[in-house]
């Protein structure tokens, strides 16, 4: 495009043209420096690291071993957590059995792909690094006053920790541990993947990647995957390729607060939280109404159960702190149980009571 505008005895034309050549001189410079910076991801997954063996690291786990015939190394800095989860993992795999997913066979081959330990320098060779450690983890200090008359019981369990502190070491340390080629990817549902990204060195972030999963991950059939401003198209494509490998289909969301789904989800739940808050209706007719009036599996305060009420919370208030929307502001009840340590099915209680299932 060329502009003629004589400005005296200037042609301004011509000094358009010449600064759009070079402009364009410096957009490809730029773009053959960074070619020549980022190297390709290792394209042939055979060992992938996940980091966190909680609810969602271990789904990624057994989901990776039975549909992804991967190996997996799952690491977990908490032991008792680890164990736990293993024997989640071989639960959900026995009941694929049980509902004729797989074979007896199959579930023992991936139960021997399998690997947990607490040390993060396991995953020295790995080919591909999942992260699915907590978004912010919380402090729960009970402090039990026995009193002359009586006992007096405080429950202080609302210092929140509002940083991504653990994520961060984990994406720094990684990256250290990990070979240059290894694609870094996070199951966060809200920390921008960009800034997770400038945790690591300059030269690897084209292999960063938002590879956000669904609970529970064995059954739910989407991922979302989020590139950061400077992920590679080549390590996007290897992200899909890999979810592919895991049976699961995906959509790419641009890395905004919240991706797609949980932009959507959270300030459903939300509202299901105000509607119960204001005493609207009972927390049955919220969960009824929603599930057979909208044709959904279950209800929304059922659902936030599920996913557990501290990553719910956690969630609104990174929609809330991103836009300044009051349109996402959390509902105080929300916060009260978060506060309270009834967190949902994990704690045994959040809307509903649930019974906790010991591992023998
Ligand atoms: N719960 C959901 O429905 C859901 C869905 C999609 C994404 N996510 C995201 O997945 C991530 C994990 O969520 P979750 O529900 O599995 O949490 P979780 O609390 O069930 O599990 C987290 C695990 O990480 C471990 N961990 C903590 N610090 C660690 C460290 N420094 N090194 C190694 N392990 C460590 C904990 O011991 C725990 O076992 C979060 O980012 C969350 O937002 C959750």
């Amino acid at each position: 495009m060329c502009y003629f505008i004589k400005i005296g005895r200037i042609n301004v034309e011509m000094y358009y043209c010449l600064f759009a050549r070079y402009f364009k001189w410096i957009v490809f410079r730029r773009s053959v420096a960074e070619a020549a910076m980022s190297t390709s991801a290792r394209s042939t997954v055979n060992t992938l690291g996940v980091v966190g063996g909680g609810q969602m690291g271990m789904g990624i786990t057994v989901t990776a071993a039975t549909q992804g015939k991967k190996k997996v190394i799952c690491v977990d800095s908490n032991a008792a957590a680890l164990q736990k989860s293993l024997e989640n993992s071989k639960r959900i795999l026995a009941s694929q059995v049980t509902k004729g997913k797989i074979t007896a066979q199959e579930k023992e081959e991936a139960i021997a792909r399998i690997v947990t330990t607490q040390d993060l320098n396991s995953l020295k060779d790995v080919d591909f690094v999942i992260e699915a450690v907590p978004e912010d983890p919380f402090f729960f200090i009970c402090l039990n006053i026995h009193l002359f008359y009586g006992w007096i019981k405080m429950t202080i369990n609302n210092k929140i920790q509002k940083n991504e502190k653990v994520k961060k070491s984990i994406f720094e340390q990684v990256s250290k541990i990990t070979q240059n080629d290894v694609i870094l990817a996070s199951n966060t549902s809200s920390i921008p993947i960009t800034r997770i990204a400038s945790w690591v060195s300059e030269d690897r972030r084209d292999k960063v990647c938002g590879m956000h999963f669904m609970n529970p991950v064995p059954v739910m059939q989407l991922v979302e995957i989020i590139p950061g401003l400077q992920t590679s198209n080549d390590t996007k494509a290897k992200v899909i390729a890999l979810a592919e490998q895991m049976g699961k289909t995906t959509s790419v969301s641009r890395d905004d607060a919240g991706f797609i789904a949980n932009r959507i989800l959270m300030p459903y739940i939300n509202e299901a939280v105000f509607v119960l808050q204001e005493g609207i209706a009972t927390k049955e007719d919220i969960d009824k109404t929603m599930k057979l009036g909208t044709n959904v599996p279950m209800g929304p305060l059922t659902l936030a159960d599920f996913i557990g009420l501290d990553t719910c919370l956690f969630i609104q208030q990174t929609l809330y702190e991103s836009t300044k929307d009051s349109k996402y502001k959390p509902a105080p009840l929300l916060q009260r149980y978060v506060e309270a340590g009834w967190l949902g099915r994990k704690t045994g209680r959040g809307f509903y009571n649930y019974e906790i299932k010991k591992d023998k």
